[in-house]
């Protein structure tokens, strides 16, 4: 891949998900000062170079130099030259709301406004914006430094260019951009892994499992599997000579039985499962 000495990406908000595209960045930028990091935290700087590092294993990669990051507590400043704002605030419509609508002020016609959010629509968190062509959600799995998944949700104005050269930046960096065609809470991979969850949290509430246990069973079983071969792909080879409707006429009762049986868990409550 060909370093873009004047592609300037700025991240705004710094916790978990921002430092984690931060170190992603890091490794694809040519210089570190390409890089500025907005957040209202107090000491950002000296966060900033303390954290980054962490998330180098330095026996394998060179560490990158984070003093030379560029860190800002004025919005203004930090979106002024961008060509990639990419948001991971709090997960909170609101505060995504007010950034965005601030961002729009100042940032130029044509930088990419991505948001990390975990399922709220760019629909929603564009609703102060002038132009809300230009909000997409980019959806990461922690960590982003590591997982190749992005999840790419338009809301039903983004443009199709600003998709295009979304998707063109990621896949340009080895990574995974998946553009979903429709707008829904909590888009594809977080549905799929709350599904999961809720059976786990029900089949330990019922005294089938316990905590240990069902992790035990995810990490020797599907987790492994899954890695290479997604839940369609693992049941067609499932099915045998007959494929995916093979192995719904051979064990399609059964699978039935469980979607009828499976838990209904109310997240409020905390059973044994949270203690
Ligand atoms: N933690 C995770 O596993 C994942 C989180 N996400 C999403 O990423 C976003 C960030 O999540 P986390 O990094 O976990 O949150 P976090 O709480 O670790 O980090 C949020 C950061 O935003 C800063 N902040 C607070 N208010 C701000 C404001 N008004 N302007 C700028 N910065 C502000 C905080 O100081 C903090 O550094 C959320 O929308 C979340 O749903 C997406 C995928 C995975
Ligand atoms: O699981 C992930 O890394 C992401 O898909 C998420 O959005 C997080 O789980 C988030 O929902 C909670 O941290």
């Amino acid at each position: 891949m060909e370093y873009d000495p004047d592609l300037r990406v700025t991240l705004i908000g710094a916790g978990t998900i921002g430092l984690s595209f931060a170190a992603f960045h890091l490794l694809h930028l040519q210089s570190p000062s390409q890089l500025t990091i907005y957040d209202t935290r107090p000491n950002l700087k000296t966060y900033v170079q303390e954290d980054l590092p962490k998330f180098y294993d330095n026996e394998n990669s060179v560490p990158v130099p984070s003093s030379k990051v560029k860190t800002t507590q004025s919005l203004p400043e930090a979106v002024r030259n961008a060509h990639i704002i990419q948001e991971s605030s709090p997960e909170n419509l609101g505060i995504k709301r007010e950034l965005w609508a601030e961002v729009e002020k100042y940032a130029p016609k044509e930088a990419l406004l991505w948001s990390s959010t975990s399922g709220i629509p760019a629909s929603q968190q564009s609703a102060n914006m002038q132009d809300k062509c230009r909000l997409l959600v980019v959806h990461p799995y922690n960590p982003p430094h590591i997982m190749p998944l992005l999840e790419l949700v338009p809301s039903p104005e983004t443009s199709p260019q600003v998709i295009k050269r979304t998707q063109d930046f990621w896949r340009a960096r080895g990574r995974v951009p998946i553009h979903l065609k429709k707008e829904i809470t909590g888009f594809v991979a977080n549905r799929l892994a709350f599904v999961l969850l809720r059976e786990a949290i029900h089949l330990v509430d019922t005294g089938v499992v316990s905590v240990c246990e069902l992790d035990k069973i995810v990490e020797s079983s599907m987790g492994p599997r899954w890695a290479v071969a997604g839940p369609f792909k693992s049941y067609h080879a499932g099915g045998g000579v007959g494929g995916l409707e093979g192995f719904f006429n051979s064990i399609g009762g059964t699978v039935q039985d469980c979607w009828t049986g499976s838990g209904n868990v109310d997240g409020g409550e905390r059973g044994v499962w949270c203690r």
